[in-house]
């Protein structure tokens, strides 16, 4: 377990490290598991940013304990209700019954109808600030990232931005904590994936937020979110990313994801492949709808802005594992791909045909001619397959020469 933390004099880093979950939001697997991360400030006035899941409040409150001894805690800022990080409220206002609890005008209508009504409430707007001696938070509310109450608190002495679910991302924090500690590859896939599908959804009032900090002319020294590293060395890399997850900006690479019961379909997506690596494409990306959790199929569908869907037909429709990725692109609003669609059937079809629907909806660039193969692809549909590879190609390789030159 990762003991209390110093970020900063007077700053506490007291997040905990959950391996056991299997489900995030008992929906997005956690085989890297997650961290809760939680901020202690003992000054003249101690304030605690953020709490944990419930099934990690002994271990949470006993940190603050072991840095605050008996004296008491003053303040607890919720920048976020979700109950990942406010489980623990009701914990530590048994602990500490004279804790003022501090939120904005939504927290407390969350808070209460998920907890219940609590005594000591402080109400704070946009701009307000909480002074604690030589530290003060000012509050800036950035609602609809992801949440309706979220905001964020901002340390001025210090220059930390306690960012709630912005910034953050899946991964436990083993040993390393701070940016500089850990390696970062690791961390960008866990982050992006954590966007992708869990704050990718709100890109426009994560950009309004973004420009809500940018306006404020604010120096941010360090970022600590409520979930994976804290940005002191190079906090500028985690604004950069958010910023370009949330504008739809894109890496040159394809995504082939199909569902397929005997291979039939497999095939033409290998050959699409093939004949993309072909066209010097680096960047390609397979994957079986039954096999590869959604989660990771969409951070890479995010990451990159080639596309390709392909189906076999069932019981009239679309193959049912391809149905839950096209729910989460669709509910995810993602913008602007190149996109290709294949797929078989046996009699009167159904996959390709809602694979086309999919895309009159979505209105992106179709590369190619949808590709629909009686049972296994002939010569006729391989030829079509290349025809998908070829455009999709043109049409990254010409970006590309665009953002060159
Ligand atoms: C349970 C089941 C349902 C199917 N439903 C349809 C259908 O509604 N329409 C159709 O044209 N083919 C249907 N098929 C046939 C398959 O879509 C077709 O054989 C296809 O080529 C299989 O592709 P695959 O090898 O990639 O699994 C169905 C097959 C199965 C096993």
């Amino acid at each position: 377990m990762i003991d209390t933390i110093k970020v900063q004099d007077k700053l506490y880093f007291i997040g905990v490290n959950d391996r056991e979950t299997h489900l995030f939001e008992n929906l997005w697997p956690l085989d890297k598991g997650v961290s809760y991360n939680s901020y202690l400030i003992n000054d003249e006035k101690v304030a605690l940013i953020d709490t944990v899941k419930n099934t990690k409040m002994e271990s949470f409150t006993s940190k603050i304990a072991s840095l605050l001894k008996d004296k008491p805690v003053d303040y607890l800022i919720i920048n976020h209700m979700e109950p990942d990080h406010s489980g623990s409220i009701k914990a530590v206002k048994e602990k500490y019954p004279n804790i003022t609890i501090v939120g904005n005008k939504k927290t407390f209508e969350l808070l209460e109808n998920f907890y219940g009504k609590m005594p000591n409430y402080l109400v704070v707007e946009d701009g307000d600030v909480l002074d604690l001696g030589e530290k003060k938070l000012k509050f800036y509310m950035t609602p609809m990232v992801h949440w309706p109450e979220t905001m964020m608190s901002y340390e001025v002495t210090g220059g930390v931005l306690f960012s709630g679910d912005a910034f953050g991302g899946f991964g436990t924090l083993d040993g390393g904590v701070f940016d500089d500690e850990v390696n970062l590859e690791f961390y960008t896939d866990e982050i992006r994936r954590y966007y992708s599908n869990i704050v990718g959804k709100y890109g426009a009032m994560v950009q309004k937020a973004l420009k809500k900090l940018n306006a404020a002319n604010i120096p941010i020294n360090v970022i600590a979110p409520t979930h994976g590293p804290v940005w002191r060395s190079n906090p500028t890399c985690i604004i950069d990313y958010y910023d370009k997850w949330s504008r739809a900006e894109t890496e040159e690479g394809v995504v082939i994801v199909y569902g397929s019961m005997y291979g039939n379909t497999q095939k033409m997506a290998d050959y699409i492949a093939r004949e993309l690596s072909e066209r010097d494409i680096k960047n390609i990306r397979i994957y079986d709808s039954s096999k590869t959790h959604v989660s990771y199929i969409i951070s890479d569908i995010w990451r990159f802005k080639g596309l390709v869907l392909g189906s076999c037909a069932y019981n009239t429709g679309l193959f049912p594992s391809m149905e839950n990725v096209l729910h989460k692109i669709e509910n995810s609003q993602l913008k602007n791909r190149y996109l290709g669609i294949f797929g078989t059937a046996s009699w009167s079809g159904g996959g390709v045909s809602t694979l086309n629907k999919f895309a009159e909806k979505m209105k992106w660039t179709q590369v190619g001619r949808s590709v629909e193969a009686q049972s296994s692809p002939k010569e006729e549909e391989f030829k079509l397959c290349s025809e998908i590879a070829e455009e999709m190609a043109k049409s990254l390789i010409c970006d590309r020469k665009n953002r060159t030159f």
